[in-house]
């Protein structure tokens, strides 16, 4: 193949849609000449100006479309065949949504912006905090661009080889904004690991590879930042099977590394790509490789089919008979099986920045990553919870996710992935949460903080709706969905582990926009709480970090003109029990007046055997279940055990981290009339634990018994009992104060390390892993929350600027000794004094 028709095809790829573009593609494919950077302005306000309309009519529906490349091909055979057989009529099979996480900085704004620019959905590329002061596309808030950091996920699609419509997600690196990572797992059916060639697996690809472990989402990884110093792609290659345990191998390894990079080897077509042009948008592909890779690109191939002989059993088959002679498109369709499966994880080089080896990830998201139809999505039915499948077909009931909320200049924008039927403009949809009717009054897709409306959204698709009132995770359905009260399993939040007092500055105004500004942040962030301290009567926030609350009280100041004054942060403990007490409590006022008579009488007992903290986060986040996955392979038998088993996990984990409430009388010596009291009761307990006054979690009041008066008995009595005869078991059942523990990992050039290791244990951290990584040398320890504040501060300070360190909730666990009883003691105090 020339070298200039290959380019073109490319081109002709990304804008399938375009007729006008094809032709003019066409007319340059068949001059055989090479497409030139001079040319390219031209060429690329034509496509942007004829496929925009295209871009929002898009059919992901299309059901001809073929593909001259064979790994495309492959994926195009699969997903009609998984069609055919769930006997859809009108699937997307030519539709990706896909996202990309990472550790914090790894490149996956700068790699999103090459993504879009490939696509033509931007004219220009604009780096993160790059020279120019314009910023990358998806962050377009102003502080995240001031910052470079990205602090929201943004959405945006784009087309790509042929027809293929994606949606993208760019999630934060920082685990303070993890809320966002979560909810964008949740609806996308595959993603993009950005590792960093220099630094591989960090503390934060550990979180986002457990992320998407628990909604099952394959993935390809992207070894970025080869250009820099340091590089070693077999590294980072070697981190990712031993530490996130997947088998791997290059689909892709790069020509020269640091300066000398300058392009991939693709491992299967044995071929060497090039990215040449002002921004690497012209692919030159040779079939000759540098003869000092050859040997290398030879071995890699074999490595790749040996490792997927090991994880897929068909092509296993395929390796005893044919070894290494295995055709290409039996490799493809094997890795792409894998991949899907999540038993395998395709790895691709290069460098966003220097714009190496993007092109090949994208490709490989439309030939790896499945499709909505490959992907197998259930609701839950009714009260009993009965799971249903949901079918990615057009034309069945309509059941949908709001998955992200924003309030905006123009209302609520409710972000929702359609799972099953077609959301229109102007018809009317059911929450099946609250049971209301509504009308959808604008539908759009979003390209980062810009868009588009459109008429429709079919399943598979991810859009967004306006001026719809909703909370984030409930379910829109059509009439036949609310008949079945269809739902769908909603988000994961993690609990905020930091509190901080705040007041605004100023009175009037001042007061008004702070409460608008609270009920917005609490709204679009289901991590970010706020409540009025009853004793301080002051409002307190809390979140995910110091960070996380930071960038609130920032964007307060920015968004709403509010100054605020912030008092010290402080830790959220908790409290909770280790063992099984009975309770047996009666109220009685009955001297005079109306009187007061109510009885309990039952236990309580840790939701977890053994006191939730004792399930650890990791152990609750992960089924036990191996490779199960809920994708429409040939195992739909064991999709179904292992979603059941996944299930059956996350109730546990549900249970570990909530109080429950069972009613489990016989006879009726309590009137049945009383038992929501006694269980209001019993959630009033819960607020103020009886030993340091902070929340209790994990607790299971039984309520057995009782006894009752005709005349004095009433619901206060009640509630009265239940609280009092939960703080008398309190006592009895083993209560402990918990504080949350933090997994930190620190990063320093090798000289520091003793002083950070000393920096660590001085905080009573436990390292759990010390290595060296390069020139730096990388400590992971448990420590406390409440050591670690002012870490930053010192850390700066003992390594000259040049230490890092991130931080995440890991569990809470008993308070030592002198803590608790600080604790306790402080706050017999204040209920003294309030006495
Ligand atoms: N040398 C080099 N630098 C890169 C490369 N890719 C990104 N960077 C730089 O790394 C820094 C972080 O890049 P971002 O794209 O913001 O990383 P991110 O993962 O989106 O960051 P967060 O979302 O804040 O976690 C920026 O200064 C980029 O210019 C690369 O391939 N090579």
């Amino acid at each position: 193949m020339g070298l200039g028709y290959r380019f073109v095809d490319h081109f002709v790829g990304r804008s399938a849609a375009c007729g006008l573009v094809t032709r003019w593609s066409r007319f340059q494919a068949s001059m055989s000449l090479p497409m030139t950077s001079a040319w390219l302005p031209s060429f690329r306000s034509r496509f942007q100006r004829v496929s925009r309309s295209q871009y929002t009519e898009a059919a992901p529906l299309v059901t001809d479309l073929e593909s001259s490349d064979v790994a495309v091909q492959m994926s195009l055979e699969a997903a009609r065949e998984a069609s055919e057989e769930r006997g859809l009529e009108q699937a997307p099979i030519a539709r990706r949504n896909f996202g990309i996480a990472a550790h914090i900085d790894s490149g996956k704004t700068t790699l999103s912006e090459r993504i879009l620019f490939y696509a033509g959905r931007i004219r220009k590329i604009h780096e993160v905090r790059g020279k120019d002061g314009v910023g990358a596309t998806m962050d377009s808030m102003e502080l995240e661009r001031e910052r470079g950091i990205t602090i929201a996920s943004a959405a945006t699609y784009l087309n790509w080889q042929r027809g293929f419509h994606l949606n993208l997600i760019d999630t934060p690196g920082h685990v303070d904004f993890t809320i966002e990572v979560e909810r964008a797992m949740r609806v996308l059916d595959g993603a993009i690991l950005v590792l960093c060639g220099v630094s591989g697996v960090q503390s934060q690809s550990l979180t986002v590879d457990r992320q998407m472990r628990r909604y099952r989402v394959p993935r390809l990884t992207f070894v970025n930042k080869l250009d820099r110093q340091g590089a070693n792609p077999e590294r980072v290659l070697q981190q990712l099977m031993e530490k996130l345990h997947q088998p791997a191998a290059f689909l892709t390894f790069p020509i020269g590394l640091e300066r000398d990079l300058c392009g991939v080897v693709d491992v299967i077509r044995q071929q060497a790509i090039y990215f040449d042009g002002g921004y690497g948008e012209q692919l030159r592909i040779e079939d000759n490789l540098p003869s000092s890779l050859q040997h290398k690109a030879e071995q890699a191939r074999r490595l790749l089919i040996e490792r997927l002989a090991n994880v897929d059993e068909r092509f296993g088959d395929l390796f005893i008979e044919q070894e290494y002679r295995v055709p290409d498109e039996e490799i493809h369709r094997a890795v792409r099986r894998a991949t899907i499966a999540r038993s395998f994880t395709p790895v691709f080089c290069g460098s966003a920045l220097r714009n190496i080896g993007v092109q090949p990830l994208l490709d490989a998201v439309v030939s790896y990553l499945p499709s909505p139809v490959e992907v197998r999505s259930f609701a839950m039915q009714g009260e009993a919870e009965q799971r249903i499948p949901l079918e990615p077909d057009a034309g069945a009931p309509l059941v949908s996710l709001a998955f992200k909320l924003e309030d905006g200049r123009f209302g609520q924008l409710t972000y929702v992935r359609v799972y099953q039927g077609t959301l229109r403009r102007g018809e009317t949809v059911y929450n099946v949460r609250t049971g209301k009717r509504l009308r959808v009054p604008r539908l759009v897709r979003l390209h980062a903080d810009q868009m588009e409306d459109i008429q429709e959204a079919a399943a598979g698709d991810i859009c967004a709706m306006f001026g719809l009132d909703c909370a984030s995770g409930d379910t829109f359905t059509d009439e036949r969905g609310l008949e079945k009260r269809l739902t769908l399993e909603s988000i994961r939040v993690p609990e905020p582990v930091i509190s901080l007092a705040i007041s605004p500055q100023g009175k009037g105004d001042g007061q008004t926009n702070f409460t608008k500004a609270l009920n917005r942040f609490t709204k679009e962030d289901p991590t970010f709480r706020t409540y009025l301290d009853p004793e301080s009567k002051q409002t307190i926030i809390s979140g995910m970090g110091e960070l996380h609350l930071e960038i609130y009280v920032e964007r307060m100041r920015r968004e709403y003109g509010i100054d605020c004054q912030v008092g010290q942060p402080k830790v959220n403990y908790r409290e909770s029990i280790s063992r099984r007490a009975p309770f047996q409590y009666l109220h009685r006022k009955q001297s005079g007046g109306a009187g007061q008579y109510a009885g309990v009488e039952g236990y309580i007992e840790p939701t977890v055997e053994g006191g939730f903290w004792t399930a650890r986060a990791d152990d609750l986040e992960t089924p036990a279940t191996s490779a199960g996955d809920e994708m429409a392979t040939k195992t739909n038998e064991s999709a179904e055990s292992s979603a059941r088993a996944l299930v059956a996990h996350r109730e546990a984990a549900k249970r570990a981290a909530e109080n429950e409430f069972v009613n489990a009388l016989v006879g009726n010596n309590v009137p049945p009339q009383f038992v929501p009291a006694i269980e209001r009761g019993f959630q009033d307990a819960v607020q103020e634990g009886a030993l340091s006054g902070h929340r209790v979690q994990g607790v299971r009041m039984v309520l057995q018994d009782g006894k009752s008066h005709p005349v004095d008995s009433n619901e206060i009595a009640f509630r009265t009992a239940a609280l009092m005869a939960f703080r008398k078991a309190f006592a009895l059942a083993g209560g402990v104060v918990l504080e949350p523990w933090m997994r930190v990992s620190v990063q320093v050039p090798q000289e520091y390390s003793g002083d950070a290791l000393g920096s660590l244990t001085k905080r009573r951290g436990v390292v759990v892993n010390s290595q060296t990584d390069g020139e730096y040398a990388v400590i992971d320890a448990d420590v406390p929350l409440s050591q670690m504040f002012g870490y930053s501060t010192d850390l700066r300070s003992m390594t000259q600027g040049k230490g890092e360190f991130t931080m995440e909730y890991l569990r809470h666990e008993p308070c030592v000794k002198e803590d608790y009883e600080r604790l306790v003691a402080a706050y017999a105090a204040h209920r003294k004094a309030d006495t």
